[in-house]
């Protein structure tokens, strides 16, 4: 087992297929990663994520530093061991959560200090502290420390905000232990900046990682922004390794996303909407809640092998989440995961049959089309 590596097996346009080789198992990509924030992914025993075919999950430090904390988590034989999850799992650095949650924070060279989102205790996170609690964590894929700046944001802002994550990324190297299957990634920012992109790339690149994120995206700039800036940043990464889109996206992000070299995904939407009654398909998503699914007999996809839609109808998720009833969240947190997969297995099929651009105007005419 060398250290961690990604490896093409076809390429399409930009778009890529390939393998990426863990010491927790290979997972082929283009890949969608359920996010496990709190060592859960919602709604979801293992074994149901498992079933859709999902190879990599996402925890995440900020969470888990607070409860259970991470010390808990080593001594309960790390995040693997308690999630009954023996897959890859990749943590995100918690920087990011830090600015989302609108914890109280305080940010400064060295790191930021913040107040608990849930007990109002006090915490601080550097590249060293975010670094180490991932490896208490035992994760499989490490984040560096990174600052992700809110947008909109001036010019002079995304350029200060992209030189400390840099120096922090410098240090979150140095901080990070390798082992054999185990690898750290670089987190790319630069907002919409090219210029800013590319000094970015290459302050990654010069420190070296087993993979590269492109982060500071899909907040808020949108999705013509967002692919823009992809158009001139994915081609400086080296082509020999993962690039992971951090916090996309829709269907149609993830295939544009792949479309232009991307191999790497995390949202939570599939996660979110499958507990807010938004049920993701081919012909576009539905509100389960919606009266017209009251005696509509029919699954929610017929391309589906979930079991909600194997063993259930459109009108028992309306009737579920009508009376607010547990198991609408469950069914449709696994229909929408299960759908998430199967869009990134026919995506990947398509490019290891150099057929990607016919594969992906028919996706485009079905989101289209509406609902059957
Ligand atoms: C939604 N848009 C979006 N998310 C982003 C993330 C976080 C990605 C993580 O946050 C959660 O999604 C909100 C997911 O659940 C956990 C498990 C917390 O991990 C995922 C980012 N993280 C870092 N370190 N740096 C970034 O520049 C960055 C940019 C993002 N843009
Ligand atoms: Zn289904």
């Amino acid at each position: 087992m060398s250290p961690m590596r990604w490896m093409t097996e076809a390429t399409c346009g930009n778009a890529r297929a390939g393998h990426l080789h863990t010491a927790h198992g290979i997972v082929p990509t283009p890949t969608f990663m359920p996010v496990g924030t709190a060592g859960t992914v919602k709604a979801m025993t293992m074994d149901a994520v498992r079933s859709t075919g999902a190879g990599i999950v996402l925890g995440n430090t900020y969470h888990l530093m607070l409860r259970p904390g991470a010390e808990r988590v080593r001594k309960m034989g790390g995040l693997h061991r308690m999630m009954d999850w023996s897959g890859p799992i990749l943590t995100d650095s918690g920087g990011f959560q830090v600015m989302s949650l609108g914890a109280l924070r305080k940010l400064d060279q060295d790191g930021v200090t913040f107040n608990s989102h849930i007990d109002g205790s006090k915490h601080r996170l550097t590249p060293e502290i975010s670094t180490d609690i991932q490896h208490a964590l035992d994760a499989t894929i490490t984040m560096c420390f990174d600052e992700c700046p809110a947008l909109p944001a001036t010019p002079e802002r995304i350029e200060q905000s992209m030189q400390l994550s840099m120096r922090w990324a410098a240090r979150s190297r140095e901080a990070f232990v390798p082992r054999l299957g185990y690898g750290q990634f670089g987190i790319v920012q630069g907002g919409t900046e090219r210029e800013l992109r590319e000094r970015s790339v290459r302050a990654l690149t010069d420190i070296g990682f087993e993979g590269y994120a492109i982060g500071g995206l899909a907040v808020g700039e949108g999705q013509e922004l967002m692919f823009s800036t992809l158009d001139y940043t994915t081609p400086l990464l080296p082509g020999t390794h993962a690039r992971y889109l951090m916090g996309v996206g829709t269907p149609d992000d993830l295939l544009g996303a792949v479309e232009r070299g991307v191999d790497m995904f995390d949202c939570v939407m599939p996660t979110r909407a499958g507990r807010t009654a938004r049920a993701y398909t081919e012909r576009g998503t539905l509100n389960m809640r919606n009266a017209r699914h009251a005696e509509d007999n029919r699954p929610i996809s017929p391309h589906c092998d979930c079991l909600a839609c194997t063993r259930h109808s459109r009108a028992y998720l309306h009737h579920l989440f009508r009376n607010n009833e547990i198991l609408g969240p469950m069914l449709l947190t696994w229909h929408n995961l299960a759908y998430y997969q199967r869009l990134m297995r026919t995506i990947r099929a398509a490019i290891v049959a150099s057929n990607l651009p016919a594969v992906a105007a028919g996706l485009r005419a079905d989101w289209a089309a509406g609902d059957w």
